[in-house]
């Protein structure tokens, strides 16, 4: 029997219903499926995590700037005429740092930085679903949703093309989807149920399995893909190597839920991982380990606010930590991009 991937979708009374294959079987058979329901329709008592304090890094040193800035009219960027013409009204820094610290964008404000973001996910965008005939794009949670409003606006509201676009993340919450600690929810609420996606291309996590069930699951969705060319494939590693994955990070330098000190941080046998200790709440949650997120064809690094400017000097700039941060290990095969506002570089 024939098993696509692809959800099948049913609209009943305004609640869409996704229908999934369960991704731990054979492919070739579809008698064990699992269907998944996800109602888009929000319950109405909703629960939430305590708000998570990282610990603070006492030992992060701050120092004086170490890189060059140049200041200029963010307009410039992007002069392939294959790109979006956005025009910016404000102004940007570009740090100048090694270059396996990619390139790094400063912005005067989270608005701008948000403009920049959404040109450049709609140019690769572009780029990818010309090549390709696809665009996978890797989502995590947090405030990143929220940066990617734009891409919900004209012109990329019109102009990209979403029907292109698979969307996967790059870590989940165990929990139901329509949880309010679910960041398919997150990204649904904020993002996704803005822009003409198909839902059978968006991956969630399936949401009936424990931790370890649902990243094993996860996994096998992801192999199914790169099978089926969804999915691009690193000839240097051999992992999937998706187009874009967009990842926040946390005032403590966790980037997924790959947190500092954690062993999940070195794991390199399984592509999805589980975690059921996350010091950010939820404890159970499951995530792409760093040899899958390195194989990326391109990673942008969402960072916004002054909390986080400590750990962006670690990352860029002089400071230093009593040990490697997550964030230190994102080396993309690809290019690294990172975008962020005048709070978070404030230290470099
Ligand atoms: O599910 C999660 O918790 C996230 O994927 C996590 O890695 C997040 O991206 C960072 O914690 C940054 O979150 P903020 O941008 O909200 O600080």
């Amino acid at each position: 029997m024939n098993c696509p991937i692809t959800s099948r979708l049913c609209y009943t009374d305004g609640t869409i219903y996704i229908e999934r294959c369960a991704l731990r079987m054979a492919f070739s058979s579809c008698t064990s499926a699992a269907i998944l329901r996800t109602s888009l329709t929000p319950p109405t008592s909703l629960r939430r995590s305590p708000p998570y304090t990282p610990p603070i890094f006492q030992s992060l040193v701050a120092n004086p700037p170490a890189c060059s800035l140049r200041l200029h009219n963010s307009s410039r960027i992007g002069v392939n005429p294959e790109e979006f013409h956005c025009k910016a009204s404000s102004s940007m820094a570009e740090i100048a740092t090694e270059k396996a610290k990619g390139k790094v964008q400063v912005f005067d404000s989270e608005e701008d930085l948000a403009v920049s973001l959404a040109k450049h996910t709609a140019d690769l965008s572009d780029k990818f679903a010309k090549r390709r005939g696809a665009f996978t794009v890797v989502l995590s949670g947090g405030s990143l949703i929220k940066s990617l409003r734009k891409l919900a606006e004209a012109p990329y509201i019109d102009a990209v093309e979403w029907l292109k676009w698979h969307v996967f993340w790059v870590d989940e919450r165990v929990v139901p989807k329509d949880h309010e600690d679910s960041n398919y929810k997150l990204a649904f609420d904020g993002f996704l149920s803005k822009v003409p996606i198909s839902p059978g291309n968006v991956y969630a996590i399936n949401d009936a399995l424990s931790a370890e069930g649902a990243a094993d699951d996860y996994e096998t969705c992801l192999k199914h893909l790169v099978k089926t060319n969804i999915i691009d494939v690193s000839q240097a590693t051999g992992l999937p190597k998706f187009d874009l994955m967009l990842l926040g990070m946390g005032p403590d330098g966790h980037v997924a839920s790959l947190f500092p000190g954690h062993p999940l941080v070195q794991a390199n046998k399984q592509w999805v991982a589980f975690i059921k200790d996350s010091p950010k709440p939820p404890p159970e949650r499951i995530t792409f380990t760093f040899p899958v997120i390195n194989s990326s064809a391109n990673i942008a690094l969402v960072v916004a606010g002054a909390g986080k400017a400590n750990v962006v000097n670690v990352a860029l700039g002089n400071g230093q930590s009593s040990g490697l941060l997550p964030v230190q290990m994102v080396s993309p095969e690809g290019e690294l991009r990172w975008f962020l506002d005048n709070g978070a570089a404030s230290h470099l």
